[in-house]
């Protein structure tokens, strides 16, 4: 199938990996590329794959106006990727959304908004075919061992912490977890932030160093044993394998997925 695609965030680290994916492969047809500082210069030049006759645009709402699209992949900022996704789909283009920063409430508002204009939308914290399994395996190991911390650690760009990885993570850790209280009972932190964010009864700690990409350690305690299970991803070509096979599989929808092991065949 054909499917024409609007990529929003196209200068950035991941928008440019997902520009070169749209150009190896020929059933993608890139047809707009957002970015506010590069308004007017053609991205395949800033992707270094030569003119490809596509100007960056300035907003996603102008280039949905102007644009005939299916999809709207989008890698922007945590602040905007919500509003983008409610314009896509007023405008009956499915978002791909790889942005991390959505709330639950967020999630639940475009899912309605989804299901109320049948447009499918699929939002993946993260891409890598390797981190979903992470994910899963983390999951299943929580059932046997309740005792869990995620150690997430990326770039030192990066804006939100924890990631939405270790968000995902912890969310799908806490449906299998049993309800224990981790650790001493008269634990003190003689510094703030210490010992980590604690979601869902648990803790996450967030490194940010120059040399990471995006890289992500379950580590679960029992008497006498640990179990670590971990994921590196040590270049962005790793999500692409599974921004396409999203982009693909949004076409099929018309409701709001999160999560990519929701369309994968496990
Ligand atoms: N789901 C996944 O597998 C992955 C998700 N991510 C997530 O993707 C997001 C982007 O990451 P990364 O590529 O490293 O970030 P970058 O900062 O490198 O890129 C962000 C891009 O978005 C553009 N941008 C920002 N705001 C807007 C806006 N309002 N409208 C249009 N374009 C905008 C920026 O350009 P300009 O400043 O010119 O506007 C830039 O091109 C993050 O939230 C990150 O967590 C990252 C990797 C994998
Ligand atoms: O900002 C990044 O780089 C990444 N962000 C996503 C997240 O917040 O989990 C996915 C991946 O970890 C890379």
């Amino acid at each position: 199938m054909e499917i024409s695609v609007i990529v929003a965030g196209a200068t950035g680290r991941m928008g440019q990996e997902v520009v070169r994916m749209i150009e190896q492969n020929d059933h993608l047809h890139l047809v707009g590329a957002v970015s506010r500082s590069n308004v007017g210069k053609d991205i395949g030049d800033i992707v270094g794959l030569g003119k490809l006759g596509i100007l960056c645009t300035a907003s996603v709402i102008q280039t949905l106006e102007t644009v005939q699209a299916d999809v709207l992949i989008d890698f922007t900022t945590p602040e905007h990727v919500k509003v983008h996704a409610e314009q896509a789909i007023l405008a009956g283009v499915r978002p791909v959304i790889g942005t991390s920063g959505l709330s639950e409430k967020d999630i639940e508002s475009l899912s309605h908004l989804a299901r109320l204009y049948k447009i499918g939308v699929i939002f993946a914290p993260n891409f890598a075919i390797g981190a979903v399994l992470m994910m899963q395996f983390a999951a299943k190991a929580a059932l046997y061992m309740p005792h869990v911390e995620i150690i997430e650690s990326h770039h030192d760009q990066k804006l939100d912490a924890p990631s939405g990885t270790a968000v995902k993570t912890a969310e799908m850790i806490a449906r299998n977890r049993s309800e224990i209280k981790q650790g001493h009972p008269d634990e003190q932190e003689l510094i703030d932030g210490a010992r980590g964010a604690m979601m869902s009864g648990f803790r996450i700690h967030s490194v940010r160093l120059p040399g990471m990409v995006a890289h992500q350690e379950v580590i679960f305690g029992d008497q006498g044993q640990t179990l670590t299970i971990r994921h590196d991803s040590i270049h962005r070509e790793s999500f692409m394998p599974g921004v396409k096979l999203a982009v693909e599989k949004v076409m099929e929808l018309d409701y709001f997925v999160y999560g990519l092991e929701n369309v994968l065949d496990f």
